[in-house]
Formats: C-alpha cells, structure tokens, sequence
C-alpha cells in the first residue's frame, strides 16, 4: 500500500511527540475537547488545569458556544484566560495533537475519521469504540454503528491491561466507569484461572453524576437525593462491554450477573464483586489471594491493592485517578468478595483519559493525576 501523506502528517507527529517525551519534557501537547460543558468535560478541564504538558487549545459547546469557560465554572477561574466555548469546528479540532471526545455515543463516531485522517489522535470518553463487534454494539445502543471501519484499530484504554498498544494507538476508547470498577476488581483472579468463570456477580453502586449533567427527572434531588435504587437490572449496556474484557482476563468467555445501582452520592462508584473459587484454588490461602492481587497491580500507579479485609471507601478516591481494592473470603469459604472502588468521573473517565494521553505522547503516566483523594 502507498505511503500517504495522511501517513507522513501522523508519523511525524508521532516521532515529534516521542522524542519530545524522552527529552523529558518541555513538550506542550496542544488538546482539544468536544462536550467541554458535560461533568466528563468540565472534569477534563480541571485535570488538564494543572497538567505540566498540556495546554487546551479548543473546547466545544453547541448550547454555550461564545461563553467563556471559566464563567460558566468559576472553580476554573484563573487557569484558562481566554479560552471560550465555541462550536464544533473540525478543522480547529484538527490542529490540535490530541482531541477528547465528552459527548454522548454517536458523535466521535461521526467525527473520529476526519481527525485522525489530519494526524490528530482521538481519546473518546463515551462508548463509541469499546464493544468489539459492532452489529453487537448496535443492538446494545439502539443504532447502527456509525464507524465500524474503525474499529480494528481502536484499543480499549484501561492502561492496567493494554499499555503497550495504549502507546502507539491514535484511537482510543475509554473504558466506562462500571467497566473499570469491576474488570480492575476481577482481572488477576480470571487470569490466574483461580476462580469459576461462570456465575460471577457484579453488585454495584454509583453516585448521581454517572448520569450526565442533561436534565433527567431520576437526577432530581427529590428523585436520588436520599433514596438508593437498582436499575437495568440484567440489560445494562455495560454488560457485553464488562463480558468483553473479563473473557479476554480469563481466555474463555465467563457468565455475569450485573445489577447497578444509583446511590445518593455526586462521585464515586463501588463494586462488590463475587466469585467462586474453582478446583485447585481451593486450596488457596489468604496470603496467596492477597500476593495474587499485589504482584498483578506491583508498580501500578493507578490501583491500590489495600490490606486483606479492608473496605475501601468512594470518598477516599473522590477526586483522585484511583482504583482501590480490598480482598474478602468470608469465614474460609469458596467464596471470594472482592471490593473495588473508584471515581467515575477520573478513573472512570476524565481520569483515565488523561492518563492514556500521558502514555499515548511518552509522558509519565500519572502525570497531572498525582494527587490524593477529597476526606472528609
Ligand atoms: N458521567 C460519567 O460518570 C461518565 C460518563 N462517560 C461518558 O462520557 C460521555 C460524556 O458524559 P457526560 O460528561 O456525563 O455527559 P453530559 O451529558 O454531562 O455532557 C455531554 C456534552 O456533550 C455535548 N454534546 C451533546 N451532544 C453533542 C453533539 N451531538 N455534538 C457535539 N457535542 C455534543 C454537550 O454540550 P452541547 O450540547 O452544548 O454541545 C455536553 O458538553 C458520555 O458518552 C458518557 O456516557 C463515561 C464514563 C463516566
Ligand atoms: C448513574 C448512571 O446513570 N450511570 C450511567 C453510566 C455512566 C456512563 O455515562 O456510561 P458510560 O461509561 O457508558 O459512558 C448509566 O448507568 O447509564
């Protein structure tokens, strides 16, 4: 096939920005944002506020176009002068390096392929990219796929899994808030083989703003504010996403059972996971579980492996891009409860976004994310 010059254009960005990382870094990584007015968007601009080599060049907003950012969210006053929303002009977005998309499934679809054809890179916060198949896709989100000649390339950003091909990709898709909860929480037990694949319960609770920050009378403060909910129970569209990588975590495809709930709190997500230990495995003892979970994540700088029996709380990654997890074998049973605990809106999105642009340009990955959770 010939070189194009579409090629040309990608690949010297590409060598620009690595040599740029490995000089260690005065590279200034020019990122655009569509859906810069959503909670994902406006959490974007918080992290990349304080990022050392980032500098937001293009934030859209179709409602709030001509308004300027830090009017609309005062606790950005100071970090972006100048910067307005305006409306989505894909060859502004085009000359940035790196485009975020905070919109609602659909768009990045419509958008992805012209971008990445001018050489910009693509991290898409929305689930445009995650399923593999997109007739399954289709069926989960109610509309055809909008770009499935794109997804051979996409890779599933959880950067605990796939950060080598994190590094060379220019789209990608980042994982939901639940997905990343539960696979973070299960993926060294189903890679060992320790545990049954099939009957796996994933037990989880999120706060109000997974919704978005569009009007939803279930958003309402008389509706979530003090009352605690399941929904979708059985047919959530994060269930083939979830299915997905904890079949690939486990070589064979598993059985889940996923109920989520919404919880009268802003952030976080909580997930009680429960599997069974299989044959051989029963064996095990809790120091053995516990060394599985602490070798896996050993030198992660986004997962916390707490102490055996601990219970970790949303609040204490309020804010941060962390995913704290806590090991339970109540009374020497086979059964294993595996607590897994994040923010949805960094780790579970804006978070996780920001950390795979930081190993996509040859930064250090937890650039701009090192700092701890909000307590009280
Ligand atoms: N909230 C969360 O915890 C998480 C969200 N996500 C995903 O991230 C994405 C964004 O979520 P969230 O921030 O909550 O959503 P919001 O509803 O809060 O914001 C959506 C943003 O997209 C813009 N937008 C809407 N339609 C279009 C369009 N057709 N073209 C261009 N821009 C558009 C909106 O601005 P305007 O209409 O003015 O253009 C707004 O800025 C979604 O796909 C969501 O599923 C992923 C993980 C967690
Ligand atoms: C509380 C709440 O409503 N949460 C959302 C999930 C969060 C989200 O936006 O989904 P993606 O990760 O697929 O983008 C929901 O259940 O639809």
């Amino acid at each position: 096939m010939a070189y194009s010059n579409r090629n040309f254009v990608y690949h010297l960005r590409l060598i620009k920005s690595y040599f740029a990382g490995q000089a260690g870094g005065d590279v200034v990584i020019k990122v655009g944002i569509v859906g810069g007015t959503g909670y994902t968007g406006v959490e974007l601009l918080r992290l990349l506020a304080i990022h050392p080599q980032a500098r937001v060049d293009v934030i859209t907003s179709r409602s709030e176009a001509g308004m300027p950012v830090d009017e609309m969210y005062p606790n950005l006053r100071g970090h972006y002068p100048g910067l307005v929303f305006s409306e989505p002009d894909t060859a502004r977005l085009a000359a940035c390096d790196v485009v975020f998309f905070a919109t609602p499934h659909g768009v990045a679809h419509a958008l992805a392929a012209e971008l990445l054809n001018a050489g910009t890179r693509v991290i898409d916060l929305s689930a445009d990219f995650r399923i593999r198949d997109a007739d399954e896709w289709a069926c989960w989100y109610g509309q055809p796929h909008g770009a499935p000649e794109l997804l051979p390339e996409a890779v599933y950003g959880l950067p605990e899994v796939a950060r080598d091909k994190i590094r060379d990709a220019r789209l990608i898709a980042v994982p939901g808030c639940y997905p990343t909860a539960v696979q973070l929480g299960l993926i060294p037990l189903l890679e060992a083989g320790w545990v049954e694949p099939q009957g796996i319960i994933a037990d989880c609770k999120s706060g109000v703003s997974g919704a978005g920050r569009g009007a939803k009378v279930g958003s309402l403060f008389c509706e979530a504010g003090e009352s605690m909910k399941a929904y979708s129970v059985g047919n959530h569209r994060h269930h083939p996403e979830i299915t997905q990588g904890l079949s690939d975590a486990a070589g064979q495809s598993v059985g889940l059972t996923f109920v989520p709930h919404l919880t009268p709190m802003i952030r976080g997500i909580h997930a009680t996971l429960y599997v069974r230990l299989n044959g051989n495995s029963l064996k095990r003892n809790d120091v053995e579980l516990q060394q599985l979970y602490e070798a896996r994540y050993k030198g992660e700088p986004c997962v916390d492996v707490m102490s055996w029996q601990s219970c970790p709380e949303t609040r204490s990654v309020r804010g941060a891009n962390v995913c704290r997890i806590a090991l339970h074998r109540p009374q020497g049973s086979d059964l294993l409860v595996i607590l897994s605990v994040i923010d949805n809106l960094v780790k579970g999105a804006s978070g996780q976004a920001v950390q795979n642009m930081n190993i996509m340009f040859g930064l250090e990955e937890s650039a701009g994310l090192a700092f701890p959770g909000l307590m009280p």
